[in-house]
């Protein structure tokens, strides 16, 4: 028998104080009824790992969020990545792979690098800052969309841009409703910014339309695809260095660790990505009757995944709660799994390294200076402030 709640995951109290939940929600079985929303909601690590990694019977094409695009009319055009699956998710994951890859991020390291250490050098100073304004917000909105190939003009639509598209996963709630006066005028600047003529040359998004030249994709897809960057590739990263600094500053012991092996950088990223979960929830839909967790869901079953319950999961993990850089935090679904996964996860790796090393190098002493200030959102695990207190070197 399926356990049933009317608890909503969207709520204010939920967003802002998820864990009792998660801990409630892996405690209650391997599938939970929300009666809400009609839907299934997973928090246990094994079987959100099994949804995530079968595709077939779990399909995104029905949309990732609380929406059924079977049935519902979607906000924007579906993304070609995140709300397709194969064949049609094939060759836009295909090109982002390539575009993505190796070469690029051996191309931007030192500029990253170097970029980090300009902005680090500018902020940090012996006292007080908020590491959200500060550093978690303007390194990723100063590296990235120069990747891309944007355009230095108008760059404050992004987050706020992001923000709701993660917010419209969820239901047409308050948070959904606060950010609808604004999303034309920043949806309409995203999708000019999308077009071959306001890319500039040798950037991720000339590379896509480069790649519908040559037939890897049709001249339709290609703004789409830019469109999937400029979605997925600015909140996300902004909230993850969020996290491993907000992790950091409260474990004054990690931070020695890091500062004696700056190596552990990107260890300390994913171990961050697997502690907060930048993005705590997707959905899939069921394109069959699916045996799960021992519980059998209909065909056409909304399925909730909690990333963020799957990653403090003490069935998987030992000391769950704990940011330890000791830890192997690999198999984490921060990212996701299978085909979906993120595609940006090492540009993310590489944005977060980047700006941790340059911190190493600089700052003796990182702690927090006040309690953090969440920014809620029905999708991402974020924060509005960070105060901290720096000691330089
Ligand atoms: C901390 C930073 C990030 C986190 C936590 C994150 C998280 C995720 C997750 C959980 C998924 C899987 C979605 C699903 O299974 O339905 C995903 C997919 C995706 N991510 Fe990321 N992401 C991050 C950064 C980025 C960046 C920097 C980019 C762009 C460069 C990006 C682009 C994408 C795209 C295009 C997809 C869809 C992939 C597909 O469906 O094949 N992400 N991301
Ligand atoms: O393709 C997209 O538009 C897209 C939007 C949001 C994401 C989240 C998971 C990071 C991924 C892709």
């Amino acid at each position: 028998m399926i356990p049933s709640t009317d608890a909503d995951p969207f709520s204010p109290e939920l967003l802002a104080d998820p864990l009792p939940w998660h801990e409630w929600l892996r405690d209650a079985g391997p599938v939970v009824h929300l009666a809400q929303y009609d839907a299934f909601l997973l928090g246990r690590h094994a079987e959100v790992h099994a949804a995530l990694s079968d595709w077939q019977r779990f399909q995104s094409a029905a949309g990732v969020g609380v929406a059924n695009f079977l049935i519902e009319k979607p906000w924007r055009p579906p993304s070609l990545l995140l709300e397709a699956d194969p064949p049609r998710h094939d060759a836009p994951r295909a090109v982002l792979s390539k575009i993505l890859g190796p070469r690029a991020l051996r191309r931007l390291r030192e500029q990253w690098f170097a970029d980090a250490e300009a902005l680090v050098d500018e902020v940090v100073t012996d006292g007080e800052l908020d590491a959200v304004p500060a550093l978690a917000e303007p390194f990723p909105l100063r590296v990235f969309p120069d990747a891309v190939g944007l355009s230095e003009q108008g760059r404050e639509h992004l987050l706020p841009y992001g923000d709701f598209a993660f917010n419209a996963f969820g239901p047409a709630n308050e948070l959904v409703r606060r950010g609808q006066d604004g999303i034309a005028e920043h949806g309409s600047w995203v999708g000019e910014q999308c077009r071959r003529e306001m890319l500039r040359p040798g950037g991720f998004g000339a590379a896509i339309w480069a790649a519908a030249d040559r037939g890897d994709l049709t001249h339709e897809q290609a703004p789409l695809v830019v469109r999937s960057l400029l979605t997925a590739g600015v909140d996300t990263t902004v909230h993850g260095i969020g996290a491993v600094l907000h992790a950091l500053a409260r474990s004054p012991e990690q931070w020695a660790r890091l500062r004696a092996r700056p190596e552990l950088a990107r260890t300390a990223f994913d171990e961050a990505v697997r502690w907060e979960s930048p993005v705590q929830t997707f959905f899939r839909t069921t394109t069959e009757q699916v045996e799960i967790g021992g519980e059998v869901l209909p065909s056409g079953s909304k399925v909730m995944l909690s990333l963020a319950a799957a990653n403090r999961d003490p069935r998987r993990w030992s000391r769950p709660d704990d940011f330890d850089l000791s830890r192997d935090p690999s198999g984490h679904v921060g990212f996701g799994m299978g085909i979906h996964q993120c595609i940006g996860q090492h540009i993310a790796r590489l944005e977060s390294e980047a700006l941790l090393t340059a911190l190493v190098h600089r700052v003796e002493r990182l702690e927090l200076a006040g309690e953090p200030v969440r920014h809620l959102n029905n999708t991402l695990r974020a924060l509005a402030s960070l105060p901290l207190r720096i000691e330089p070197v």
